[in-house]
């Protein structure tokens, strides 16, 4: 059953009288649970539709729909996690979060419940430890865990990760992603992220959503991952159809859909 609903999507930017059309018709449905990456060039818009579908940007055509209700602004049930943290140095890594959980449940949820939320999704991303430090005392990943931490904690029907592991190094990244998939498998939350990285989109995504260039970018193809859950890398480096799914988003990014450098 389709939980989120893009429609005929398009987005322009209008500066004095130059007008860029940056998204034409963009349909999608996701379904409730599911995890969908977007994968495609750098420019191509992926940052411009994970804004639209987080209300901070407006669309210029057609519509987004999540559970019946119409996106307009941005809320807490679409909550976004980016690439560099957005953490408040000044806060430490409990009041970072606890601003967030303050908004959404500073009335549904007493102050001793909201401290077990708090300290909850701290100890989901495995940061309980570290919850009286300032940002600038932690490391690029655990910031990010932070981050990720302080989304959650929102109850979002839908998190919206524009390439949470971009900044970091291999080894933390992928230590990163494993914790993602275990989340994703204890919360059933769905998922849409954005990443450059062929192999994260196929090891974390049900599905990989593949733009075409941009101007005016659509989708390409959208690949099924047919693989089952819970997903182990290394079992993975060998697995036929792990291969397969692989080399469908590599030939679309580099024989169909080949980047070329505007003059
Ligand atoms: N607010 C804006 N005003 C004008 N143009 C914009 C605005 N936001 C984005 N664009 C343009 O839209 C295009 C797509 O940008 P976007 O950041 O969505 O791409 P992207 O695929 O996420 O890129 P990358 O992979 O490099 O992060 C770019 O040409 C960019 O200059």
């Amino acid at each position: 059953m389709t939980y989120l609903e893009i429609t005929a999507v398009g987005k322009s930017f209008t500066r004095g009288a130059a007008t860029t059309e940056v998204l034409r018709d963009i349909n999608l449905n996701i379904a409730r649970g599911e995890y969908v990456s977007i994968i495609g060039h750098s420019g191509c818009g992926k940052s411009t539709l994970l804004n639209l579908i987080a209300g901070l940007t407006e669309v210029t055509t057609g519509g987004i729909i999540l559970e019946n209700a119409e996106v307009t602004r941005p809320g807490p049930e679409r909550a976004v996690v980016f690439q560099n943290h957005s953490l408040l140095p000044w806060l430490t890594v409990y009041d970072n979060v606890n601003l967030a959980v303050a908004k959404v449940f500073g009335r549904s949820k007493s102050a001793a419940e909201r401290h077990d939320w708090i300290m909850a999704n701290l100890d989901l991303v495995q940061m309980a430890h570290a919850k009286d430090k300032r940002p600038t005392e932690i490391s690029g990943g655990m910031k990010q865990r932070v981050g990720i931490a302080r989304a959650l904690a929102m109850e979002p029907k839908i998190l919206l990760l524009d390439e949470p592991f971009g900044a970091l190094d291999a080894l933390t990244r992928a230590h990163l992603q494993d914790q993602m998939m275990e989340i994703h498998q204890r919360l059933g939350n769905t998922m849409i992220m954005i990443t450059h990285d062929v192999d994260e989109a196929v090891l974390l995504s049900d599905r990989i959503v593949m733009m075409t260039n941009g101007p005016a970018a659509t989708i390409g193809e959208v690949l099924e991952v047919p693989l089952d859950r819970p997903r182990k890398r290394l079992e993975l480096a060998s697995d036929r159809t792990y291969l397969k799914c692989r080399e469908a988003v590599l030939k679309f990014l580099y024989e169909r859909h080949r980047f070329v450098e505007a003059a």
